[in-house]
């Protein structure tokens, strides 16, 4: 069979699991991502010894690759988690009574098939199938090739706890080829298998969406987030969350990539920021540099998702010119504010058009664990349907139950 001939077939597959999941209780569904916690305890040598055979081909993003017994613990840990949520699936969202005596509700449903698409990152496997089932879905999972091996003995693990626990196996199936042209499927639809693509990456990835994309698609890309230092800032809270946003992990999307900081408190406040950020290249405007020593920002920095131990650096006039700037440059992630003054905080929180706007905390709580959601399939960056975390229930739909006693439109 052909590569494409094998991605219609999951999709075909995908499609009859997703009809026989949305009708199955929670309770079911729990049990089958429980189920997939043992299994993937019981494999964990297998999944060890996968995950050995990706460190030694991969040269980049080793930490995001590795496993170890414990990490596998916890990608177990997680699963029993997400069984724990609240299930999104039949929930009532709203309910109304027309004049005529109709009775309107809007219920939750699943979506259908989702195709997600992600980095080299072989927990997204686990963490991903568990919040599709939670939330009903059947889903398509097309990890990076880097954590190919770790990822297909993760998907064995889970197939087989689906199998123990009475679900569909092919609720969770994982493309099995590190061949690129599968993403280009996936986003092709399948030939309408597929009611929704996910793809969690960076910027290669978006070109791909973008020319390829021919089904709905829930964007989970590039974080450029922005820290605006406002002249009312307090300066030990500027300090520390500054240090967080930037360094506390430096290549999540939530970290912070630019530093915008008002004319009036730079000369008081960058040389603290600078002596915090220790470890860190700083690269800044012509007004920054005249405050601190450091490298020049060229255009190229605005904008740049460095995901290192680098921020650039703009000096700015006030509110107006920090929020143009991030509409400029920034890509709907995630920004924050740093100031006392409330009235312009809620300026910002109103005026930025990011996913997740922040006022005096850290980007980096940019993560769905963080917001109470349980667990996440990652920040989405898009417009349309979710924003920020992507939790079971961001993963449903809706329709309406109408109930009547014989009504007629006149
Ligand atoms: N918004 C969010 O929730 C998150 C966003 N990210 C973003 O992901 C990026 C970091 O991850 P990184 O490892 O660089 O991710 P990549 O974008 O390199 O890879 C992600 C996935 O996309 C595939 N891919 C990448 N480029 C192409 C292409 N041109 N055509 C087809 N498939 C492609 C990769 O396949 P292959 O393995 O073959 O390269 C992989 O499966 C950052 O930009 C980060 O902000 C990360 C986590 C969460
Ligand atoms: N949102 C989460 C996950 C971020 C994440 O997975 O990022 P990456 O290391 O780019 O795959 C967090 O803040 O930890």
């Amino acid at each position: 069979m052909s590569m494409g001939e094998q991605l219609l077939q999951l999709g075909q597959q995908a499609r009859e699991a997703a009809n026989q999941l949305r009708i199955l209780s929670a309770d079911t569904r729990s049990e089958g991502i429980r189920a997939m916690a043992r299994k993937v305890r019981d494999s964990v040598a297998e999944i060890v010894t996968a995950n050995e055979e990706d460190m030694g081909a991969a040269t980049q993003n080793l930490d995001r690759l590795m496993l170890n017994e414990a990490r596998v613990f916890a990608i177990a840990d997680a699963l029993d988690e997400v069984a724990a949520l609240p299930d999104p699936v039949g929930a009532e969202m709203s309910r109304w009574q027309r004049p005529n005596g109709l009775d309107i509700a809007r219920v939750r449903t699943p979506i259908g098939v989702i195709g997600m698409i992600y980095e080299s990152r072989p927990n997204v496997t686990a963490d991903a199938a568990a919040i599709c089932i939670r939330s009903g879905n059947a889903v398509i999972l097309r990890s990076g090739s880097d954590a190919l091996n770790s990822s297909l003995a993760i998907h064995r693990a889970l197939q087989a706890g689906l199998a123990e626990a009475g679900l569909p196996i092919h609720a969770v199936q994982l493309v099995d080829t590190p061949d690129r042209a599968a993403v280009s499927a996936l986003l092709g639809g399948l030939n309408g298998s597929v009611d929704l693509v996910i793809p969690r990456g960076g910027k290669g990835l978006v070109q791909r969406v973008q020319d390829d994309a021919k089904v709905p698609v829930l964007s989970h890309l590039e974080g450029v987030c922005h820290t605006y230092v406002h002249k009312a800032a307090d300066p030990e809270k500027a300090v520390s969350i500054v240090r967080n946003a930037k360094m506390r992990r430096v290549g999540i999307c939530g970290a912070t990539e630019c530093l915008l900081i008002d004319v009036d408190i730079a000369p008081s406040l960058l040389p603290g920021i600078a002596a915090a950020l220790e470890g860190c290249e700083l690269r800044g405007d012509d007004r920054a540099r005249a405050i601190v020593g450091m490298n020049s920002a060229t255009e190229e920095d605005w904008g740049k998702e460095y995901l290192a131990p680098i921020l650039a650096i703009r000096v700015v006039d006030g509110l107006e010119q920090a929020i143009d700037h991030i509409a400029t440059y920034g890509t709907a992630h995630t920004e924050a504010i740093i100031t006392e003054d409330a009235a312009t905080a809620e300026t910002f929180l109103n005026e930025v058009d990011s996913a997740i706007v922040i006022w005096n905390a850290s980007t980096q709580f940019a993560d769905g664990g963080e917001f109470g959601f349980g667990a996440e399939i990652g920040i989405a960056t898009g417009k349309m349907h979710a924003r920020g975390p992507v939790g079971p229930e961001q993963l449903t739909s809706f329709h309406y139950l109408v109930r009547g006693d014989g009504q007629v439109r006149p």
